[in-house]
């Protein structure tokens, strides 16, 4: 390699000190986890006068700070080698000066629905990525169409033709932001009358999609003779979203499209795989190894960019660090993928839903990068095409001599054989009888397919890296009202579950082929949902025992009670410090902590049960494909800093009993504390939990009492909810009487 004989660093990793306390203080609180723990089995065994109600309340207790323990235990495999890494482009551009010195890129954008994922968010994503300073004859962009719809097509279409302007307009004035409704509405664009005349071509041709989009079809006016076949596929009478065959048509053709400089255009595919009702399509896994096959037989790229729809390009130089990382001998021929962070745009001052995600996709993935390296994420990665064939020791050969790594495609991608392969390679039943999916490409059986593929990566043996550049590589879209947030994780829960109680459980499986720290790291998310348990008895038994005059925790004479005390600052005092280091507020923090509460007790909870009717087979497992079209009124709410409720989900019914519950114990304990009737001493640590419950239930109260918009909750759900909580209380005070 050049870069080596020159003596040149493409990139620098270094372990932060932190883990040092990490290690330190994981070991005091392992030691304070034990004694609670034997304090509790002790309670348990050795004191056969128990009563009933109390032999009730601890055994909860028991179960809950259990599995608290596990999670626990889980999450320590993050806080031993946490590990950053900085990639040094300019190192790499010093060898890599000739376009023949580039690998060449396969770009995948997956959309699933035209009126959930506006055509045009796709066409600008798309736009943004054949924009890379990239040589553009090595650069090709496959666009995966699961909602089968022309208006997609359509979108890009239009995308081609303004991105020979766009293109050189972006080269020739450097600018970062290459979604052009980015950098139209950053305070960077120049003003000039290029610049308008760009912008306002691109204001057509937004106008354009727009109408079509809001028709449902291609006006006569917008219809082009080039492109007239790959229409007419749609209009088949037969033709519905779930059953219709394959339609690939090259939009841009490198060879032949030149941009208005002069320059090639990169390659620009529209891939709508075949549907057909009677065979699985396996949602996002399914349509990426489409696009896997796809472009093998068109491009072959040794690399390949995974994106959402929504998740465009902040920074062109983004595939020039990621090569830093593949072209380094000593991690190269063992990289699966280099995962850059899922970064967002436009959050309120608290971010309240906590959309930032940063232990997710900030603070984690340090941890995992002294590891085996980060888990995949499903966007914004940049995957090595050989990951998808086996481990990196047993390569797996694959069906069709097209589809193997080596294979140098050599006619032009609008070639009609290479179109007739693709359509072959794109049918419902390809796979059948082969090992896509199982051992080969993207991983089914779970609605997580990022998480469960880049766990069985790591598991054959490849690693992946985190690579967290100051500026954004990319940037996405969040949800903006509660709903879709915390239906948007509950398919994750499902996802999760199906992991982690499939045969290749973290745990069992994962330690085996992983080793001990990446198997619990994994198993810190898999295991997920088990949390809802001991918040839920959290949420709930102290408060309705206070309300019952029942005693369930030590007296704060007890010595015992410091444990308890230790167990919860130290607990939240890391999690604080370790978000504030991360670049948090503590505003955000307060969000982050109660959004963690509230994805519990919703999406972890109703999960938990959509998991369990899957396995039933009540429900048939879905993919609820996250709308990213926002009404302006809730936005304007959002921003604001107001909690969106507003439809009446059955995920509110679990906040807003919790909120009752607790404001109710509270107001209780509060009024026997002052006429005496109460003993603190014994009471303080119900009378605690119930207060931090109704701190963070505050947007629940006012959502319920004092709100007159749109997004306040339901006046059905706190009916429900209120007589929920009456229930609760009723059998809680029946068994602490019993
Ligand atoms: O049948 C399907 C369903 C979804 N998608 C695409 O998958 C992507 C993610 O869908 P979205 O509704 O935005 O889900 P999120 O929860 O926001 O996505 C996160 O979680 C998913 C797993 O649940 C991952 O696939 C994503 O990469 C990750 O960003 C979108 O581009 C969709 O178009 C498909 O292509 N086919
Ligand atoms: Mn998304």
């Amino acid at each position: 390699m050049e870069y080596a004989e020159a003596n040149l660093q493409l990139n620098l990793s270094r372990l932060l000190p932190r883990r040092i306390f990490n290690r330190a203080f994981a070991l005091v609180y392992s030691a304070a986890i034990s004694a609670v723990l034997y304090h509790h089995v002790e309670t348990l065994l050795r004191r056969p006068t128990n009563t009933f109600p109390s032999f009730f309340t601890t055994l909860s207790m028991v179960m809950s700070d259990i599995i608290l323990a596990f999670m626990w235990l889980n999450s320590q495999a993050f806080r031993m080698n946490p590990v950053t890494t900085k990639p040094f482009p300019e190192n790499l551009q010093k060898v890599l000066n000739r376009p023949e010195d580039f690998p060449a890129l396969d770009v995948f954008i997956c959309t699933a629905d035209p009126y959930k994922e506006p055509p045009m968010k796709v066409a600008a994503t798309a736009l943004s990525v054949m924009a890379y300073d990239y040589p553009t004859e090595k650069l090709s962009i496959y666009v995966s169409d699961d909602g089968g719809s022309e208006l997609t097509l359509f979108a890009l279409i239009e995308a081609a033709k303004f991105g020979k302007v766009w293109l050189p307009f972006c080269k020739e004035n450097r600018v970062l932001e290459r979604c052009p409704e980015a950098y139209f509405g950053s305070e960077f664009a120049a003003r000039n009358s290029e610049t308008e005349k760009i912008k306002e071509m691109y204001e057509n041709m937004k106008t354009r999609v727009e109408n079509v989009v809001k028709t449902g079809y291609i006006t006569e006016e917008y219809k082009s003779s080039e492109h007239e076949e790959a229409f007419g596929k749609y209009k088949a009478e037969d033709f519905t979203i779930q059953h219709h065959p394959p339609i690939i048509q090259v939009v841009s053709e490198s060879r032949e499209e030149k941009d208005v400089g002069g320059c090639c255009m990169p390659n620009l595919i529209y891939v709508s795989r075949q549907k057909i009702p009677t065979s699985p399509h396996h949602f996002k896994a399914g349509a990426l190894n489409v696009l896997l096959r796809v472009s093998a037989v068109m491009t072959n790229a040794p690399t390949i960019l995974t994106l959402d729809c929504d998740m465009v390009s902040n920074d062109p130089s983004t595939p020039l660090k990621m090569l830093c990382y593949y072209m380094d001998n000593s991690i190269g021929p063992n990289l699966a993928y280099v995962q850059f962070p899922v970064c967002f745009n436009g959050f309120n001052k608290a971010d309240i839903y906590s959309s930032e995600f940063k232990r997710v996709y900030h603070i984690n993935p340090i941890g995992l990068n002294g590891l085996s390296g980060p888990d995949y994420f499903g966007t914004g990665t940049f995957f090595s095409r050989r990951a998808f064939h086996g481990s990196p020791s047993s390569p797996i050969v694959p069906e069709i001599p097209e589809l193997a790594l080596d294979y140098v495609v050599e006619k032009p991608v609008n070639d009609r054989a290479i179109l007739e392969l693709a359509h072959h390679v794109a049918s419902s039943e390809y796979e059948n009888q082969t090992k896509w999916g199982s051992e080969v490409g993207f991983r089914y059986g779970s609605l997580v397919e990022d998480y469960y593929t880049g766990y069985r990566l790591h598991c054959e043996g490849w690693k992946s890296v985190y690579c967290s550049p100051e500026r954004p590589a990319f940037l996405s879209e969040m949800p903006i009202a509660l709903n879709d947030v915390v239906t948007q994780t509950k398919r994750w829960s499902v996802g999760l579950l199906e992991v982690s109680l499939s045969k290749y459980s973290p745990l069992m499986f994962g330690t085996r082929f992983l080793g001990p720290l990446m198997a619990h790291a994994y198993s810190y998310y898999a295991f997920g949902p088990l949390w809802s348990f001991p918040v839920m008895v959290y949420a709930f038994l102290p408060q309705t025992t206070l309300l019952n005059n029942f005693s369930i925790f030590p007296k704060v004479s007890d010595p015992w009670f410091f444990l308890y005390v230790f167990l919860f600052l130290g607990a939240y005092g890391q999690d604080y410090v370790e978000f504030v280091l991360a670049k948090g507020t503590t505003l955000r923090w307060w969000s982050d902590q109660r959004m963690w509460l509230i994805r519990i007790l919703t999406s972890d909870l109703f999960g938990t049960l959509e998991y369990i009717s899957n396995h039933l087979g009540i429900a048939t497992r879905s993919f609820n494909v996250t709308s990213k079209v926002n009404d302006d009124e809730v936005k304007k709410r959002y921003d604001e800093g107001k909690f969106e409720f507003g439809v009446p989900s059955p995920m509110f019914v679990p906040l807003s009993t919790v909120a009752i519950i607790n404001l109710a114990a509270f107001f209780w304990g509060f009024s026997q504390v002052l006429t005496g009737r109460y003993n603190l001493d014994e009471m303080f640590v119900q009378m605690i939990l119930a207060c931090f419950g109704t701190a963070n239930s505050w947007p629940v109260y006012e959502a319920m009492f004092s709100r007159t918009d749109k997004g306040r909750m339901p006046a059905k759900i706190t009916l429900i909810s209120i007589f929920l909580a009456w229930v609760l209380f009723a059998v809680v005070s029946f068994i602490t009487k019993m």
